[in-house]
């Protein structure tokens, strides 16, 4: 009886929902309301005066033994912590917060505005949705006697999930966003050793190269493949995904000196608007301080080796420098940093190794799969020449083309050298007549030694006997000679060829 009582008073199914239904449009109502006044608030009251009352209000609200402080190291076990960074980044759009008494500012050439970051001890508060949390930056020793930087952010307790929860994504994502607004790209590179507190570790500061593709005197075909294939690269997050690859991408430059292998690094950090992380190899001395570098790398960057024909070869460095406990750094360590710990963490990374002989490389390094693309820097061609002149002399065309490029068909010149003839004069004229100059002083030195040799080979048919004779005396002068003037030997043998 008494259940059936009860239930005769339940209200019906439509009385739920249209109660529901009115609490729902109320609280609309309230909430919109609330925006409303809140943006009048934010109208007619000054965001530091915002700031100064709630930071009052927030002092009597907060009890101080009822604060959470969350520690957020620079590094997390010799890894950069991006909270920590992402805390810098963000707190750097706070500094006209009116709690702060002490600013470092500074200006970076080519940054578009002034950096300002807070002083050490200084204490910012800030207001994510309505809930206060004050941050101080703090450093202390540790126990290698480094400098070691931490953000102390302190909150009442009651708000530890919501700040945990959403307030540091949000700081994540608005530093990523400021990031953006004012990106400049960043050439890092590893600090001198003896300075205690620079060695082995990157510093950055702006890349300031002004290579572009389109200023890259380089096969057009090549050019075009590789621009390809980077657009591809940056599209493929989620194939990369689905493959079960590593969202990495490896380049061999090859090619003599001064065919543009720096500039091309250059042109793709602008292209694709990646930092560089110059590894210099000999500086490195051990596969665990290999890995840590590498790990410290961000995403949306170039790693870049160069020279590696002359880095990995450091079978004598143990002797010379500090002890590694058979930690020495070698090129099989170089590669599983690559293809294992390093690559496996992080996104949108590229590797490049630059070498001036590729024959002279460890056939591991050239194994497929391990560098996606090899790229072969050459000797100026004519079409590349067009593009140099018309970069360094803004002209299309000219009478003394023709000649020069007939001139460059036979003899090998570096892109290089053909911009330091073009630089050399403002005339056009004068630049073409002396680079025709030049090419033609190759030229006549190319085949002067081209018929020494001849003339040698013939002697030596002719008296076979003189010729051995002379071949134990003068063999490596020989040796140099018949090298130095084939053509195709020229990137083995002959470094500073347009001397
Ligand atoms: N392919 C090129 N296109 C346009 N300019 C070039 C090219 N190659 C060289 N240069 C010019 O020569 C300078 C030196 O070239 P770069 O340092 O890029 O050559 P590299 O191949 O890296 O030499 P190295 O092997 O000695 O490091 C560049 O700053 C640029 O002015």
């Amino acid at each position: 009886m008494v259940t059936m009582f009860s239930l005769s008073k339940l209200p019906s199914a439509t009385t739920i929902l249209s109660t529901y239904s009115s609490l729902m449009a109320f609280m609309m109502l309230v909430r919109g309301i609330m925006n409303e006044a809140w943006s009048v608030v934010n109208q007619i009251i000054p965001q530091d005066l915002q700031t100064k009352i709630l930071t009052k209000l927030g002092c009597l609200y907060c009890h101080p033994t009822s604060e959470v402080t969350l520690i957020i190291h620079e590094q997390n076990c010799h890894a950069t912590n991006e909270m920590f960074e992402a805390s810098e980044v963000y707190l750097r759009s706070k500094t006209t917060n009116p709690s702060l008494e002490k600013l470092i500012v500074s200006k970076q050439p080519r940054e578009k505005n002034l950096t300002i970051t807070i002083e050490k001890d200084q204490e910012i508060v800030d207001f994510f949705e309505c809930i206060q949390v004050k941050w101080k930056l703090t450093n202390k020793k540790n126990d290698s006697g480094r400098d070691s930087k931490f953000f102390e952010l302190s909150f009442h307790k009651q708000y530890k999930e919501k700040v945990i929860g959403t307030y540091l994504h949000y700081v994540l994502k608005r530093s990523k966003d400021i990031i953006e607004e004012n990106r400049t790209l960043k050439l890092h590179s590893l600090g001198i050793y003896g300075d205690r507190d620079e060695s082995g570790v990157w510093r950055s500061i702006n890349l300031e190269h002004p290579a572009t593709f389109d200023t890259l005197a380089m096969d057009t075909n090549i050019k075009k493949e590789v621009l390809e294939d980077l657009d591809r690269f940056v599209k493929r997050k989620e194939f990369y995904k689905k493959v079960g690859k590593p969202w990495k991408r490896g380049y061999l430059l090859y090619g003599p000196p001064g065919t543009g292998k720096s500039s091309f690094i250059a042109a793709m950090a602008d292209y694709l608007k990646f930092n560089i992380y110059d590894l210099e190899l000999t500086s490195i001395y051990s596969n665990t301080e290999l890995r840590r570098l590498l790990l410290a790398t961000k995403n949306r960057s170039m790693v870049v080796i160069e020279d590696i024909d002359c880095s990995v070869e450091l079978k004598d460095r143990r002797s010379r420098h500090r002890a590694n406990n058979g930690d020495q750094l070698t090129l099989s360590g170089l590669l599983n940093c690559i293809d294992g710990l390093w690559s496996s963490c992080g996104d949108e990374r590229i590797i490049i190794f630059t070498t001036n002989y590729k024959d002279r490389l460890d056939p591991a390094l050239l194994r497929p799969g391990r560098m996606d693309m090899h790229i072969h820097m050459s000797y100026c061609t004519p079409c590349g020449f067009k593009l140099l002149a018309s970069n360094y002399l803004q002209i299309q065309n000219h009478p003394l083309f023709e000649e020069i490029e007939v001139l460059m068909k036979n003899v090998n010149v570096t892109p290089a050298k053909v911009a330091e003839e073009l630089m050399k004069s403002d005339d056009a004229e004068t630049s073409l007549e002396g680079l025709i100059n030049f090419l033609q002083s190759k030229e006549t030195d190319r085949k002067k030694s081209n018929a020494e040799v001849e003339e040698e080979e013939e002697r030596e048919t002719t008296n076979p006997k003189e010729g051995e004779g002379q071949k134990a005396g003068k063999g490596n002068k020989r040796t140099k000679k018949t090298k130095m003037t084939r053509k195709t030997n020229v990137i083995k043998y002959c470094i500073n060829c347009d001397d």
